[in-house]
């Protein structure tokens, strides 16, 4: 099956993803919907506001069309209590110059004719200056909406002020007009007065109308311009956050770096992205408009259908690119919304000194408007004032297609056109989707990879050549070169001499046609951390450690190879370095013959290899089966053929009856077996599964193991597990690892006989047949084993490994092999006359060969480092000892009969870090005559263990000792 490459592959890579986001975005109606159709409610409530400030301004004619206004004739003074917010007691009118009897006559004559009501002596209050008036003013506000001031000049000229608060004031929606309402009544008052005790003719006719002008609604009320930019970002703020997030997520839970291993364009990622997020905002966008004129703005109805939409897509893709900008600094989804909250925040106090003139305005530099730009809410808002202004009354128009380039109507200072607003948001959505691309790439992703920061001058890069080379660190790292490695020869002969085949090839060139993977001196050293202080280097520093030390091996074609070791031993940094996701520091490996260290290499090795991470990378609102079909798609499978091939994988790893089940809903089990399908996906060359049967049950377990045994053929495949069943199972190769390095290589039964301690004989006693004991380490009830402790030391020189009351373990090393067949026979005979129920007897198991690998790595490392654990001997004494020393002596046990002293061979088992400790210990033993007592190098170092008076044991090479003695 030919695979697609090149464009077409990226074009099927494209449908793929977009089919992908439009999945997620199916499954996850809820925030898809929010996304879409949260304007609807917005602009609902923008609607709501605008009915209510405008029954608020009704009654004001400001804010209504008044074609026909209507005189106002001789207006009497209104009673003091009409006035809004007025507190008692209150007076109609107060009035100075009581000190004349003319002046207080032409008053009462005020009161007295006021048309319709005469007014009460109590409801008006004189006196003899206007300064009294404005003292009594000051410290009784609130009582009084008009004061006259009254001045007898001589027998012809008698003059008169007036004073009332100008303040308009509004009460439960109705607009007072202190000018209609109180001025003009008093001023009217005071001249038909004054000029009736002037010509001495009470009852001269004194008649006045006053009449506003006719006028059209001057100044509509527009929500959408006061509210709207508010509002309108927080639609837009669904779809900001929805999709930060969703980067997010593939980022954090390394979906995205999953997709990458298989061959995924970074360019198509990205596009795919942008197209579907793209389309989701032309949608919303137009699903703003529709709802808009469905509530019949103006602002909907009369500005250009084209002019809003364009607004409020680029606004909103603006934002997209905001989203795309802010998400290269987060790891974490669940930061998204803090992000969102924050924005919204700022946007909106950006948004309010917008709509206060801010920088929009004359006078304002040109740079502050510029930099006042960049933020799309800001934009959003000058748009959405200009054109509420164009349509403020409803005789404007609006701002037609043609003139988006002119100044606004009603804009009179027109420092921006609607066609800038344009220009800057989408200038500023290139920049900030140039700037996400440009930041993802140099700044370190979830494996603190990065690539250089100028990666795009290099020309490699834009032909496809290279420049896709990732370095560590941060941008800022002050780290300097990494300490040079020493390279020791390795101490098993089999390592040894597949380093030897390995360099041989290396040196000659020589490309053998079985070989899949070569590993050559692959070295792995994590730059030390130092913490805060950018280039300053002044805080907590962690030192680089060497996490592979120089592997050099070969994986075959059609094999499996399986690569053991405790935690922290270097297997999956192995794998990561195979897979390009973390950068080597020294060495190279070949897949294919395509070196790791080359792009062009790396992007042939990712069209190759399939992977089943250590942990399931999936999404859990897409489907088994959508999986299959966006990783095959990223394999450039043919789509042809891609049906079929994702029904044969599921129903391989027996998954056709979930095959549309979400896959956040599979058990452990279910996601482990759709890793593997994925990682067999596209019949990739070399297979890599890291410990792909965690978490499953046993038969399932079996079922994968058949799976991956059927996988072998026509493919290399590397197996990392801490199963040895399964390792021993499956593997036609095994490499142990530990600290970095590879300390043996070979079958499992070479591994076994090499490295093992032998043969494992188990003999249960009468009274236990069905193999039932009480573990014990009491023994002196059980003096039945003599006879066969005996026997064995006698024929085979052995002691026993364990003994409890109804069992006894011996380990018969290698070199007893010839001595057995008789040893058994004669033993089976003597059945009956020891009392034995059962004789059992094994190979070393593949595990035992693990934790003595470990064992020896762990000793070495505690050595180097000083590490110490304490042995609490069964006798009552404690030493100290190195972590993974076997054979122990025990200082101060020296006797007559004993001059060496006594020992002990101490056994390990890892705990659930995977760290060794102690499970136990053989009987103490003399030390043999061969052996010398030294003190541990490590009891000079620890004086602090020294000054508790801690004994030190002395550990004991294990060549030293025949088997026999334990
Ligand atoms: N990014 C990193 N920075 C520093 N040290 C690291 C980094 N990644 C891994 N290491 C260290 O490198 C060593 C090897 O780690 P690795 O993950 O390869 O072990 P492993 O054999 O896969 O273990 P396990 O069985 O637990 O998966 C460990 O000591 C680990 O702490």
């Amino acid at each position: 099956m030919d695979s697609r490459r090149g464009f077409r592959l990226l074009i099927q890579q494209y449908k793929a993803l977009l089919k992908k986001n439009l999945l997620l975005s199916w499954r996850n109606k809820r925030a898809t919907i929010l996304q879409l159709f949260s304007s609807l409610f917005f602009i609902f409530l923008i609607f709501c506001i605008q009915k209510a400030i405008q029954a608020s301004y009704s009654s004001s004619s400001d804010y209504k069309s008044t074609p026909d206004p209507k005189p106002l004739l001789s207006p009497p003074i209104p009673p003091c209590e009409d006035k809004f917010f007025i507190r008692s007691p209150c007076y109609d009118f107060v009035w100075s110059g009581n000190g004349s009897a003319r002046i207080r006559s032409i008053v009462s004559a005020i009161m007295a004719n006021n048309p319709g009501r005469p007014i009460p002596s109590t409801k008006v209050k004189s006196f003899a200056t206007k300064e009294e008036v404005d003292t009594w003013l000051l410290s009784e506000p609130m009582h009084c909406p008009g004061a006259l001031h009254f001045v007898d000049k001589n027998a012809t000229v008698i003059s008169y002020g007036l004073q009332t608060n100008s303040t308009s004031v509004m009460r439960r929606g109705e607009f007072e007009d202190p000018t209609f309402k109180f001025q003009i009544p008093l001023q009217i008052a005071a001249e038909r007065e004054i000029a009736r005790a002037l010509i001495g003719v009470p009852s001269f006719s004194w008649l006045v109308a006053f009449k506003v002008f006719a006028h059209p609604a001057m100044d509509v009320f527009s929500a959408i311009e006061s509210v709207g930019p508010a509002f309108f970002l927080a639609t837009a703020m669904f779809g900001f956050v929805f999709q930060m997030s969703s980067l997010l997520t593939e980022k954090e839970l390394k979906l995205r770096q999953a997709m990458t291993i298989m061959g995924l364009y970074d360019s198509v990622y990205w596009l795919s992205w942008f197209t579907w997020e793209g389309l989701l905002t032309i949608i919303s966008s137009l699903f703003i408009l529709l709802f808009g004129m469905m509530f019949q703005f103006d602002f909907f109805l009369n500005n250009s259908f084209a002019v809003v939409f364009l607004v409020f897509f680029l606004f909103e893709l603006n934002m997209l690119g905001l989203a795309f900008f802010l998400s290269a600094f987060l790891t974490k989804a669940s930061s998204s919304t803090t992000i969102g909250f924050f924005i919204f925040i700022v946007g909106f106090v950006c948004q309010l000194v917008t709509i206060f003139g801010f920088p929009y305005a004359e006078g304002m530099a040109k740079p502050l408007q510029a930099v006042w730009s960049l933020f799309p809410p800001n934009l959003l808002a000058e748009a959405l004032n200009l054109l509420s202004g164009a349509t403020a009354t409803p005789q404007d128009t609006g701002i037609s297609w043609s003139r988006r380039g002119e100044c606004a109507p009603n804009d009179t200072e027109c420092v921006i056109t609607i066609n800038d607003i344009y220009y800057w948001l989408l200038g500023t959505f290139i920049l900030w989707f140039i700037l996400a691309i440009y930041l993802d790439n140099i700044i370190p992703n979830v494996s603190g990879v990065r690539k250089s920061v100028f990666y795009f001058l290099k020309p490699g890069y834009w032909t496809g050549k290279g420049g896709n080379k990732v370095e560590e660190g941060g941008i800022c790292s002050c780290g300097g070169s990494l300490p040079p490695l020493e390279q020791t020869p390795p101490d098993d002969e089999d390592v040894l001499e597949e380093e030897n085949l390995v360099k041989q090839q290396a040196r000659e060139g020589r490309a053998d046609q079985n070989i899949a993977v070569q590993i050559r001196g692959l070295v792995k050293t994590y730059p030390g951390t130092k913490k805060k202080g950018c280039c300053c280097c002044k805080s907590k520093e962690t030192p680089p450690y060497h996490a592979l030390k120089g592997v050099w091996v070969n994986f075959a074609k059609d094999q499996l190879f399986c690569l053991l070791g405790p935690n922290g031993a270097g297997k999956t940094t192995t794998i990561n370095c195979l897979t390009g996701i973390t950068p080597v520091t020294g060495g190279d490996a070949l897949i294919y013959g395509n070196s790791i260290r080359s792009s062009v290499g790396m992007g042939n090795i990712r069209k190759m290899i399939g992977v089943c991470p250590q942990f399931d990378i999936l999404w859990d609102t897409l489907s088994g089966q959508d999986h299959l079909q966006l990783f095959a798609s990223i394999k450039g499978l043919p789509p042809a053929s891609i049906k079929s091939v994702v029904e044969n994988s599921l129903a391989e790893v027996k998954l056709t009856e979930s095959a549309k089940v979400r896959a956040g809903s599979y058990s452990g089990g279910m996601k482990r077996r759709l890793s593997v399908a994925i990682a067999l996906i596209g019949d990739p060359k070399l297979v890599i599964l890291d410990e792909p049967t965690t978490g499953m049950d046993p038969i399932t377990r079996r079922h994968v193991w058949d799976i991956i045994e059927d996988a072998k053929k026509g493919r290399a495949i590397v197996l990392t597990t801490h199963s040895m069943e399964e390792a021993d199972i499956l593997s036609d190769r095994i490499g142990i690892m530990a600290k970095g390095k590879l300390r043996c290589i070979g079958t499992s039964i070479r591994l076994k006989s090499k490295f093992g301690t032998g043969f494992i004989a188990n003999v249960s006693f009468n009274g236990n047949r069905n193999g039932q004991t009480t573990p014990s380490r009491d023994v002196a009830d059980t003096p039945n084993h003599d006879p066969v402790k005996q026997f064995f030391k006698h024929h085979l020189d052995v002691l026993p490994k364990e003994e409890t009351k109804s069992f006894l373990t011996f380990v018969i090393p290698h070199d007893r092999e010839k001595l057995l067949k008789k040893f058994f026979a004669e033993l089976e005979d003597r059945k009956s006359e020891f009392g034995i129920s059962d004789i059992q007897l094994g190979l070393t198991t593949l595990e035992e060969v693990f934790l003595n690998i470990a064992r020896q790595a762990e000793l070495e490392a505690a050595t180097a480092e000083g590490r110490l654990v304490t042995l609490n001997l069964t006798s009552g004494p404690s030493v100290e000892i190195p972590v993974g020393a076997r054979f122990v002596g025990i200082p101060g046990t020296e006797t007559a009969e004993n001059p060496r002293g006594i020992m002990v061979e101490v056994y390990w088992e890892q705990d659930d870090t995977g760290s060794l400790c102690i499970s136990g210990h053989s009987t103490e033993t003399p030390v043999p005559p061969n052996v010398e007592p030294t003190p541990s190098p490590l009891a000079s170092t620890s004086r602090r263990s020294l000054r508790r008076g801690q004994v030190h044991g002395f550990v004991i090479d294990p060549s030293l000792i025949s088997n026999g003695n334990f």
